[in-house]
């Protein structure tokens, strides 16, 4: 009996294995779908962790998100390269920005991650089932992007509670995912809040996942990531009509920093 579901395990773990060799679409949903149960079957062991530990929606529950979500890049042969985390030790609360590629970003988010940071998520994320419960447990601050007017309440309320209770709160400014290689005109949010609270903009970049990983052409194999957490941008003194200014600026350092990073450096001089 024992032996005949080893073979059939057997049996069918060879047929996924050539399935995956023979189509591109197969082995891109596999580790995809691998990816999501992953995310799913983790964020429900780190939920109760969470609640046994620190007994509800904190920001403290991030340090046990982060420990979990970096033994991921080991199930998919991701590889990070690291610099300036240095750059994250300004006193006090700041606005980080980063580029945002895909949902495996959530890897690379987590292998830098400060203490003390939040996020800001589209609400939608509430209801992924234990996703959802993981990503309210750590303090994920879940914004409206249907609405304007409520976004920008929730991100005015950040600035203040971020000063008041001394967290770094992570925006991703292109306002969803984009896996071209550039990057998408900023949303302004993560910027007002910036000189709302007086806080400096922490700027983190990755490079370009295509080589590796392409919805479009259901591309996913190992591969290695750069990232690189570029000086703190002061914004003490900046008014609201320094805003876009500011966008701009950290767009375009982070443009230059992304087609750098992906060996793309000629074009960095076309942008501005
Ligand atoms: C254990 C296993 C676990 C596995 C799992 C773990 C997961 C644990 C981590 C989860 C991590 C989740 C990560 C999710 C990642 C996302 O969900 S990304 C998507 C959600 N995030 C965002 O969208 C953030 C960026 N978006 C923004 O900041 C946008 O500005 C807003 C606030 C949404 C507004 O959107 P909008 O209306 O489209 O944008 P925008 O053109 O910027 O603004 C319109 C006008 O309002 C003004 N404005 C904007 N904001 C403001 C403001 N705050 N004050 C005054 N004026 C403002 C602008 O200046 C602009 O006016 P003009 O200057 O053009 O005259
Ligand atoms: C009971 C309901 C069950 C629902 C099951 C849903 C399955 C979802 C399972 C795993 C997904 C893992 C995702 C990890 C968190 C990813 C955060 C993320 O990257 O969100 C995308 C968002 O930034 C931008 O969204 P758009 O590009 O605008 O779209």
């Amino acid at each position: 009996m024992e032996l005949g579901w080893l073979l059939w395990g057997t049996a069918v773990l060879l047929l996924l294995h050539v399935l995956m060799e023979l189509s591109p679409s197969v082995n891109f949903a596999l580790r995809i779908g691998f990816y999501c149960v992953l995310c799913l079957v983790a964020s429900g062991l780190a939920a109760a962790a969470c609640l046994l530990v620190n007994g509800g929606r904190t920001v403290k529950n991030m340090r046990i998100i982060r420990a979990v979500v970096r033994t991921f890049k080991y199930f998919f042969g991701v590889r990070f390269e690291v610099k300036g985390l240095e750059n994250f030790k300004v006193e006090g609360p700041a606005i980080i920005v980063s580029n945002h590629q895909s949902i495996l970003d959530m890897m690379g988010l987590m292998e830098v991650l400060p203490d003390n940071c939040v996020q800001v998520g589209k609400k939608e994320l509430m209801y992924t089932g234990t996703v959802g419960l993981i990503t309210y447990l750590g303090g994920v601050i879940f914004i409206n992007r249907k609405s304007t007017s409520s976004a920008k309440m929730v991100m005015s309320e950040v600035a203040k509670t971020m000063v008041a209770e001394n967290v770094k709160v992570w925006v991703y400014p292109e306002g969803t995912r984009n896996c071209t290689g550039d990057l998408l005109p900023f949303k302004k949010g993560a910027f007002h809040i910036a000189v709302q609270a007086q806080v400096p903009v922490i700027p983190v970049v990755y490079s370009s996942f295509t080589t590796f990983y392409n919805p479009k052409t259901k591309l996913f194999t190992s591969g290695k990531i750069k990232v690189e957490i570029l000086p703190p941008i002061e914004t003490k003194g900046l008014t609201s009509d320094d805003v876009t200014d500011l966008t701009d600026r950290c767009f375009n350092t982070m443009r230059e920093t992304l087609f750098r990073l992906s060996g793309r450096p000629s074009e960095a001089k076309d942008s501005s």
